[in-house]
């Protein structure tokens, strides 16, 4: 078995490096480290979906690296989030002043969310909104801005798109608004995507378009995609890798047949297993709910793999004695388990 192996430095493929991300919340029960020591990259043209239950800390890290976590003292954040910039070279999120991260969401690095209704404005016609982070990041004319707006609705997919830069968030579809939402991500062309859970609320055949816009969008633009869900069948259909994730800790990393076909953490086996086989075809929307027992209170967590307490194969005296390390187990695919190579019969 050997360490996972300290990572060379950014190639030119990738868009982002994640390297020991850590994020805490400061509540008045104590520090809740929501994201502990995450390190991943992701390339051009590339999808790594992000998947555990509720609470593994998925939403924190795509927040986390947009610098859309609360502020200090409630709040803080350590490590390095390199993204490559427009001009190619790699700057540190972490480290860069509020005022040019201003400069970076929307226009380098977009996100989209479940609720669409959440995120646009409901007062304002979907067009100007559009427009506004064009005008904002590019500096155009108000007119040259809406035309451009059009074209994005066009790309979309919404019909009639001139005529639909009037209209309001509320006289849309759901699926429709997650265009609009889809629309606005893409305005500037950003070089990475965060998608989180973004066809969730919808219904199963507006859901598959939705993925099937993201994947033509995507192979269109190069653009770098991290895509959050709970839902293995959307991960089989548009990751290349996929994160695990459980109470804030990567578990295991892997490029998406491998993870499927031979997943090595026993979580990541629960997660499979609680999805119905059906389900993998149909895009269904449940939440992964059938691992026994429940994620372990981050204020105080079980010693050694928190994941112990749910797992069949816990072994006391080796699981419970130390946080396990994140192991290259293959190559390409990363596991936090002491037994993996005892449970799949593979020499370590
Ligand atoms: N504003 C906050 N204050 C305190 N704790 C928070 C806050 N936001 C998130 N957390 C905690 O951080 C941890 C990770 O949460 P996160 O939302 O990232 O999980 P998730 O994997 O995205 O879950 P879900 O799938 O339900 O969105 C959880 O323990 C959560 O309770």
């Amino acid at each position: 078995m050997t360490q996972a192996p300290a990572r060379p430095a950014a190639g030119e493929d990738d868009v982002l490096e994640v390297r020991g991300l850590n994020i805490s919340f400061h509540t008045p029960a104590g520090e809740i480290p929501a994201v502990r020591d995450v390190s991943f990259r992701v390339r051009r043209g590339e999808t790594l979906a992000l998947v555990g239950e509720s609470g593994s800390g998925k939403s924190v890290t795509s927040l986390g690296i947009l610098r859309l976590t609360p502020k200090p003292p409630f709040c803080s954040i350590s490590g390095q989030v390199l993204l490559r910039g427009r001009d190619g070279t790699m700057r540190d999120l972490v480290a860069l002043p509020e005022a040019e991260m201003r400069g970076v969401r929307g226009r380098d690095a977009a996100m989209i969310f479940q609720e669409p209704m959440t995120s646009l404005n409901p007062v304002h016609r979907v067009g100007d909104q559009i427009a506004e982070s064009i005008r904002f990041h590019e500096g155009l004319s108000r007119r040259a801005a809406l035309g451009k707006a059009a074209d994005l609705l066009d790309l979309v997919g919404i019909p009639d798109a001139r005529r639909r830069l009037g209209a309001f968030p509320h006289e849309m579809s759901g699926g429709m608004r997650q265009r609009v939402m889809i629309a606005m991500a893409l305005a500037c062309e950003p070089r990475l995507l965060i998608a989180d859970e973004p066809t969730t609320a919808l219904d199963v055949t507006i859901q598959a378009q939705i993925l099937d816009l993201l994947r033509r969008l995507q192979e269109r633009t190069r653009m770098a995609v991290i895509f959050i869900t709970h839902n293995l069948g959307v991960v089989a259909e548009i990751a290349d890798r996929v994160m695990v994730m459980y109470t804030g800790r990567v578990v295991e990393q892997a490029a998406v047949r491998p993870l499927f076909r031979a997943p090595l953490m026993p979580y990541t086996r629960g997660l499979l297993r609680s999805v119905p086989r059906l389900d993998f075809a149909g895009l269904g929307r449940e939440k992964l709910a059938a691992i026994p027992g429940t994620v372990p209170d981050p204020l105080e967590p079980p010693p050694g793999c928190s994941f112990g307490p749910r797992c069949g194969a816990f072994l006391p005296g080796s699981c419970d004695t130390a946080i396990p390390p994140l192991q290259e187990a293959l190559p390409g695919h990363q596991v936090r388990c002491v037994r993996w190579s005892a449970l799949t019969g593979e020499a370590a």
